[in-house]
């Protein structure tokens, strides 16, 4: 049913090629395959070799498969050339469901028969997308985390059409990859991660629109503070150490009553256009005159320091010929 095992891919296809199809992009030929590329945008082609040509020192860093090379990339004048001989498809077009709906039916028709198509939606459901495709059983989310060159996650599931063997495809393919891969049971807004992300997010705009605290403030009790510890371990975890010995259930017992009040606070926030100007002005501010592709060099060294330090790439030139 499927062109190949996961195993033996050597041809993905990325289409959209902005911020994240970009950066999958610069992971897939990093990992050593051939990657074809397509996105509507007419300046499309120079930035994503732009991008990839920036992301390359920090792959360099993580260490190229045999062969991984930046010229096994070609851009495709059209979406059918793209996947015409794609053996996984990874799909990041803009957050818009119409357009994804669209988009998804087209790849379907264009693809070779039993590829799996991977759509990078931070946030749709699969079943909400694939409502025009004439093969829905192939269609999976695959939600990446910026950059996917960089972070491993990414988080699989299928919706109510797909068929679950394509959602294990996915998964191993991804894995095969170099992701480090959650696949979800079920459709759960947000996957995971988004959702733990958005009701921080939501906190902090609140925080910004009520003048509770600056962007700085709010970035800066993140860095210094529990970031440093979710590195290592996950929110929940991290938690249990706070109960001492006594671990979760004491941290419960101690904690939990106290904590209801902040678990049910709050709604959405509106975001209107003081809030959208203060965040924008905040984060200008916290740049302090640096480029986004100073930022992005910046962010790259300061997570392979991380995965480094966890141990989760070698950590010196002798631990990496152990
Ligand atoms: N930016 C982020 O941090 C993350 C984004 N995502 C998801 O990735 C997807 C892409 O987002 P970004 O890369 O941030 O957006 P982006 O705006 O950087 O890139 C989107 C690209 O899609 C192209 N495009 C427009 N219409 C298209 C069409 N009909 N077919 C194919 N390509 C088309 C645009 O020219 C553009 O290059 C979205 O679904 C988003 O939710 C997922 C994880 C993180
Ligand atoms: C902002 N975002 C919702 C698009 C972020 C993601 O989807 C994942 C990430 O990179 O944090």
């Amino acid at each position: 049913m499927y062109p190949c095992a996961p195993e033996d891919v050597r041809r993905v296809a990325c289409v959209g090629a902005g911020v994240i199809g970009g950066g999958w992009a610069a992971h897939f030929l990093a990992r050593g395959y051939d990657v074809t590329a397509w996105d509507p945008a007419p300046d499309a082609a120079v930035r994503l070799r732009r991008l990839i040509a920036a992301a390359w020192p920090a792959l360099e860093q993580l260490g190229l498969a045999d062969g991984a090379s930046q010229d096994r990339l070609t851009v495709t004048a059209t979406l059918e050339e793209a996947v015409a001989d794609a053996q996984f498809i990874q799909e990041s077009a803009p957050e818009k469901l119409g357009l994804k709906r669209d988009l998804l039916a087209r790849l379907d028709a264009a693809a070779p028969a039993g590829t799996v198509i991977a759509s990078s939606t931070s946030g749709y459901p699969m079943t909400d997308m694939q409502t025009e495709a004439a093969d829905p059983g192939r269609l999976v989310v695959g939600h990446p985390f910026n950059p996917p060159y960089l972070i491993p996650l990414v988080e699989v599931v299928g919706g109510e059409r797909t068929d679950p063997a394509a959602v294990e495809w996915a998964s191993r393919f991804y894995e095969v990859a170099g992701k480090s891969v959650i696949t979800m049971e079920r459709e759960v807004p947000g996957f995971i991660a988004n959702r733990l992300q958005e009701a921080l997010w939501r906190e902090a705009l609140h925080m910004v629109a009520n003048g509770e605290a600056t962007v700085a403030e709010i970035d800066a009790s993140i860095t210094e503070g529990p970031g440093l510890r979710w590195a290592v371990m996950g929110p929940m975890l991290t938690f249990a150490l706070a109960g001492g010995e006594g671990g979760m259930a004491h941290m419960l017992d101690h904690f939990g009553p106290s904590l209801k009040s902040p678990w049910t606070r709050l709604e959405a926030p509106e975001l209107d256009r003081a809030l959208y100007d203060a965040v924008v002005a905040g984060c200008d501010e916290a740049a302090d005159g640096r480029s986004i592709a100073d930022l992005v060099a910046t962010r790259d060294r300061g997570v392979i320091d991380v995965l480094r330090a966890t141990g989760r790439l070698p950590r010196t030139a002798e631990e990496a010929t152990r």
